[in-house]
């Protein structure tokens, strides 16, 4: 089996007498997408914030690309690839989506944020944030004001900013959310392509989606992993439906 991308190790997280994250070991293998489920409130934030780089485990570690970046800053993650969007929208309402895009691309290239107005003159930014907008289908929305679009659209500018840091692997945080179905119909064959170019660790409410992309589940309950397999075991599996499906076994 290829080596993961992305691992975390026995990671634990409490804020003051709660765990919510409790000794969490999930990797990410090349060319896959891995659903992290679970109720309100059960670690996946906790999770993914350790894993980016926003809070700090107490105990555990996170390997990225077969290196331990555990003490590694947000920036530092997201230079070595990975790529994340957000569960509440980063963007910058009164921009256009073009320049939301380059300045994905301005942050990607590592130069300082003060060449921004040069950096929309830059040949090489603007071709790179054109690029991302076109993989995401907005291409004919690059003047709009940012404030303009729709949520479906928001949520597909925000895809288009992290590609343009080109990144190895992906971390996202609920992407469907206040998708319409047309709109998670959309983002959803995106994924489905982008799994193969960078693997997806995806934090998801939407079962539907989960269940059309996921190649792996594992489920979170109460900061602790209780069930790690394909559709078919997580669905079947006993604890996961008595305590999350909310189902009799
Ligand atoms: N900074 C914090 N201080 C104290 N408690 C926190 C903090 N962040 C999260 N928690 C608590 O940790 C637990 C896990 O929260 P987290 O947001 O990670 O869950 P979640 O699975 O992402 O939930 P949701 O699906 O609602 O987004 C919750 O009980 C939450 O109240």
């Amino acid at each position: 089996m290829a080596d993961p991308v992305l691992a975390t190790h026995g990671i634990s997280k409490s804020f003051g007498a709660l765990k919510a994250s409790d000794d969490v070991s999930i990797d990410l293998r090349p060319g896959e997408i891995h659903a992290i489920i679970g109720p309100n409130g059960a670690g996946k934030s906790t999770l993914i914030a350790q894993i980016c780089g926003t809070l700090m485990p107490d105990a555990g570690s996170v390997h990225l690309l077969g290196r331990d970046v555990t003490q590694q800053s947000t920036r530092a993650r997201a230079k070595a690839g990975l790529g994340r969007t957000f569960q509440i929208s980063a963007l910058a309402m009164q921009d256009t989506v073009l320049q939301n895009a380059v300045l994905g691309a301005l942050g990607a290239s590592g130069r300082p944020w003060r060449f921004l107005s040069p950096a929309l003159e830059d040949a090489d930014l603007r071709a790179r944030a054109e690029a991302a907008l076109e993989r995401v289908g907005l291409q004919d929305h690059a003047a709009t004001r940012t404030a303009e679009l729709s949520h479906g659209q928001r949520r597909q500018l925000e895809v288009a900013v992290a590609l343009t840091l080109e990144p190895s692997v992906f971390v996202m945080d609920e992407p469907m959310a206040g998708l319409g179905s047309e709109g998670s119909k959309r983002l959803t064959g995106f994924l489905d392509e982008l799994r193969h170019e960078a693997p997806i660790l995806l934090v998801e409410h939407d079962m539907d989606a989960v269940f059309t992309l996921a190649d792996r589940i594992s489920v979170l309950v109460y900061g602790k992993v209780i069930a790690s397999g394909s559709i078919d075991e997580i669905q079947s599996d006993r604890q996961v439906r008595e305590a999350y499906l909310g189902e009799d076994a």
